[in-house]
């Protein structure tokens, strides 16, 4: 038999999931090829937020990769758009020049972003939010410059601004209304939503009329119609979305607002069909992918000849995807003179929820702080249930009446209902893969289906239906706190500390409900490690927090004498430093000089209140013999002394160390780095080892020669010598940013996997670049703990009191 010829216009989600959908129901009956202007296999346009936010990268966010087309044997011409559409001999034009013949014919060509028709608004760093460009264009400009302006406080520009926040920009949002996003919440939730987000550092500028762009051949900033301004090095458009329909007007299918289509997609022309946002059904354009699939689904029956529904239009509902806030709306929410709504608004706890109802029956509903009933309130409202005592407790009565009366949502849906409708996962796809995938937590579930791997917002229902599929087998993940003062795990602690901006230890123990007033002796360390971490330019090192060595800036020994461990970069010293390490020794009744492990010497047994004083006669940095820091970067002696040294491994350690030194780690870091594979400097057993090779070198990562001994592992092979500095970079910022206090990497790289950090700081260049920049902020505060004891003695008085500095 012959197969028919489809043909879809418009690479992007609508389009392609009817594709897939075509194909689970019949693979023989259509010979399909897809047109797509983006340069790119189909994505997920919403996770273009997650990788604005830095917690997705674009390989992550593709639907179907290249491969997946070729299997379907499904012809894909991207980077190529289609110009023209003829009905009468079927046939469509591209750009390219290309001629394609089709039996039926689907318009997927989405929306385009609306872009204010201001003066100046064609200046440089004037851009959208709609496509993996444009989210390149801004993780590029955040790089250079600092404050950016997004005008629309809707979703997509709540979005773009927590994802700019994260690239480390100013961000104001600009909003034309008294409050945010008004299309999907009531007053009282958007206040506490615009709360939220302050905290997190974002500025709001409303009801505010833009007038024009400022700047030359660059925007340099936005003026208002009130006559005020702000500064802007990058301005993003998020102001709404308008259906692209030239083609199909061009092409004479008749177009409204949306292409417009009956309850079966199709179009007032023979064998052409839309589908997606560029389709208006019965007077509606939709913007958000869950109509679009459901859309989708019917397209793909009428196709393939399949009994179906007619479409009737969809219920919306959305979820803010940006960390630490939990926002979910959904059917209607505006009071009328038919409306009444149970509501509960609590400011202290920073919960708001209303369910509006309609003759009874649940038409609609805002959450705010807690989304846990966000799937439930949606199936009411999509079933039109009538409130009852028990949903009222469920939905708005509180923890206590919660836990009396749950209510499984996701037990009493259909199977081909959608569970998640950001990747059009439904119920019987779920409980098939955990019944054949034997698959027990949330996670699983995401790692197998996709479900949950966007918004979020469906998480609970997958919680429901393992539980409803599984009952007692269902995995509730055991969680690993901080210490016993909090119930947060350290990256629940860590992300609450950026998200909601915390920066002082005192603030974090108040706002995060720490069950101490102090802390213990664990978290307090812990803390003010994490907050130097997050907050390199705004916080103050909290010295009382530290173990004693740290203060100290010295190693205690067991007769409570201390030693004094000057740098020696590389392992590499003078006649000139020798003679006053010498000299110290003798001066200060030095026990014992000590050549370490680390390739330095040690001066042990000196007196606590002599500590100032011999630094000031040894002049020389501080060694850091006693930090969670990098200590020392042990080299053989290489190319220009040893016979079989391929590389100058001392030069190499120098140049690491010298660029490394006092960094602060989660634990201390041991390097080395050898001029051949003998590996005299024991590159083997270090936190990061660095072997020359023939043509370049090798870096492994992870080993310990101490306690738990660990050999490294490889973790890539390089040609130059800027590129070992560079992964070191990058290899350093990502354990500090990932690493639990007090982890050594060779704990680290097992917990977090060698694929991981490989990806993170080798294969992914702009996420090493992105590592490497926040590196080059820390390293540029650091100072030498010892000159600042030297040159500020009375500061220093009570820590080594009955000082007497030499130098005096
Ligand atoms: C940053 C961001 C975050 C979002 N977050 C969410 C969310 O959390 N939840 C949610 O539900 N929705 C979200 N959305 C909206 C959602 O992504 C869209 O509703 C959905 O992607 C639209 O799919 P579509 O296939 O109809 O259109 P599109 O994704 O726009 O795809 C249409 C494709 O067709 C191509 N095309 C157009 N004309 C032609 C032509 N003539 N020839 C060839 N190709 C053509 C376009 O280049 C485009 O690639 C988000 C959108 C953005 C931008
Ligand atoms: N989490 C999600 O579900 C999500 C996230 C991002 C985008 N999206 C979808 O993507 C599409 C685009 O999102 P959007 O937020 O741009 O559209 P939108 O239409 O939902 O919101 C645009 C916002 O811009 C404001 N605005 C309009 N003109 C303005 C002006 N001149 N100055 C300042 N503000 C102005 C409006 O008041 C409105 O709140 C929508 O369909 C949205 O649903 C969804
Ligand atoms: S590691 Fe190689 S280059 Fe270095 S000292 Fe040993 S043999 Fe020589
Ligand atoms: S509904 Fe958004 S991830 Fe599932």
């Amino acid at each position: 038999m012959d197969r028919k010829k489809l043909v879809l216009i418009g690479n992007g989600m609508a389009g392609m999931n009817t594709v897939e959908t075509i194909l689970k129901l019949s693979d023989r009956k259509f010979d399909i090829t897809v047109f797509g202007s983006e340069p790119h296999p189909n994505y997920n346009r919403i996770l273009l937020s997650s990788v604005l936010a830095g917690s997705a990268r674009v390989e992550d966010i593709v639907i179907n990769p290249l491969e997946w087309y070729a299997e379907n044997g499904i012809r894909l011409h991207t980077g190529e758009t289609v110009t023209a559409v003829d009905p009468a001999s079927r046939t469509l034009r591209t750009d390219k020049g290309r001629t394609e013949a089709y039996d039926e014919l689907i318009l997927a060509t989405g929306s385009l972003p609306f872009m204010l028709p201001l003066p100046g608004a064609d200046k440089e760093g004037v851009i959208a939010f709609r496509d993996i460009k444009d989210c390149e264009t801004m993780i590029e400009t955040a790089k250079h410059h600092r404050k950016a302006a997004v005008i629309g406080g809707g979703l997509l520009g709540l979005e773009a601004a927590r994802g700019l926040l994260n690239l480390g920009m100013e961000v104001s949002v600009i909003h034309i209304c008294d409050y945010l996003m008004e299309r999907q919440l009531d007053a009282p939730a958007s206040k506490m939503l615009r709360a939220e987000l302050e905290r997190q550092g974002m500025s709001f500028l409303l009801s505010k009329q833009t007038k024009a762009i400022l700047g030359d051949a660059r925007v340099t900033g936005v003026e208002f119609a009130d006559g005020t301004s702000v500064d802007a090095d990058l301005v993003v458009m998020a102001v709404g979305i308008r259906p692209n329909v030239s083609l199909a007007k061009e092409s004479g299918i008749g177009v409204n607002r949306g292409i417009v289509v009956n309850d079966y997609m199709q179009t007032d022309q023979p064998h052409i069909y839309a589908v997606g946002e560029c389709a208006e059904h019965n007077g509606m354009v939709y913007g958000l992918v869950a109509p679009l699939y459901e859309q989708g689904a019917v397209l793909a029956k009428t196709l393939c000849g399949t009994e179906t529904p007619p479409y009737r239009g969809s219920v919306l509902s959305t979820k803010l995807k940006v960390s630490g806030v939990d926002v979910f709306s959904a059917g209607e929410f505006v009071d009328g003179e038919d409306t009444q709504a149970v509501c509960v608004h609590d400011e202290w706890n920073g919960v708001y929820k209303k369910v509006l109802l309609r003759n009874r029956r649940i038409i609609g509903g805002v959450l705010f702080g807690d989304t846990s009933e966000g799937s439930t309130l949606f199936r009411l409202i999509r079933t039109g249930a009538e409130m009852t005592p028990e949903l009222h407790a469920s939905l708005v009565g509180g923890p206590s009446a919660k836990s009396g009366a749950p209510v499984n949502a996701a037990a009493a849906m259909a199977p081909d209902e959608l569970i998640c409708g950001c990747n059009g996962v439904t119920k019987e796809t779920i409980v098939r893969a955990i019944r054949e995938q034997g698959l027990t937590s949330v996670d699983a579930v995401k790692g197998c289906t996709g479900a949950s791997r966007s918004c979020g917002g469906c998480k609970p229902l997958v919680g429901q239906l393992l539980e409803h599929v599984l009952g007692d087998g269902f995995e509730t993940p055991v969680k690993e706190t901080v210490c016993s003062c909090t119930t947060l795990s350290r990256d629940e602690l860590v992300e609450a500390i950026r998200e909601k901006r915390l920066t002082h230890m005192r603030e974090v123990m108040n706002v995060l409900g720490w069950s101490t007033e102090e802390g213990c002796s664990k978290c307090r360390p812990a803390l003010n490690y994490y907050l130097a971490m997050v907050w390199p330019d705004e916080y103050e090192d909290a010295k009382a927090s530290r173990f004693v060595n740290e203060r100290m800036h010295a190693n205690i020994q067991h007769n409570g004498t201390y030693s004094v461990v000057p740098r020696m970069y590389g392992g590499v010293t003078s006649p000139s430093e020798l003679r006053r390490i010498a000299d110290a020794a003798e001066k200060y009744g030095v026990k014992m000089v000590k050549v370490t492990g680390g390739q330095r010497l040690d001066l042990l047994g000196v007196k606590k209140e002599d500590l100032p004083s011999i630094w000031a006669d040894l002049d020389m940095p501080s060694g850091w013999a006693y930090g969670k820091a990098l200590r020392t970067v042990k080299t053989c002696v290489g190319a220009d002394f040893c016979r079989f040294g391929t590389q100058n491994s001392i030069q190499m350690g120098i140049d690491i160390e010298k660029k490394y030194e006092r960094l602060n780690t989660p634990a201390k870091v041991k390097m080395a780095v050898s001029g051949c594979p003998r590996n005299c400097a024991e590159s083997g057993i270090k936190d990061l080892g660095v072997v020359a090779v023939d043509g370049g070198w090798e870096l492994y990562a992870g080993g310990n020669g101490g306690v738990k001994l660990r050999g490294g592992d490889l973790l890539c092979k390089v040609k130059t010598s800027e590129e070992v500095m560079d992964i070191t970079g990058a290899y350093l910022q990502f354990y500090r940013e990932t690493g639990n206090y007090g982890e050594r990497t060779s704990e680290w790289v097992v917990r977090i996997g060698l694929d991981t950090i490989r990806e993170a700081v080798v294969e992914n260049t702009a996420n090493r670049q992105a590592l490497l920049t926040r590196v080059e902020k820390v390293l540029e505060k650091l100072t030498d703990p010892w000159k600042d004891v030297i040159n500020n003695r009375p500061k220093y008085a009570d820590l080594y009191d009955g000082i007497s500095v030499a130098s005096e």
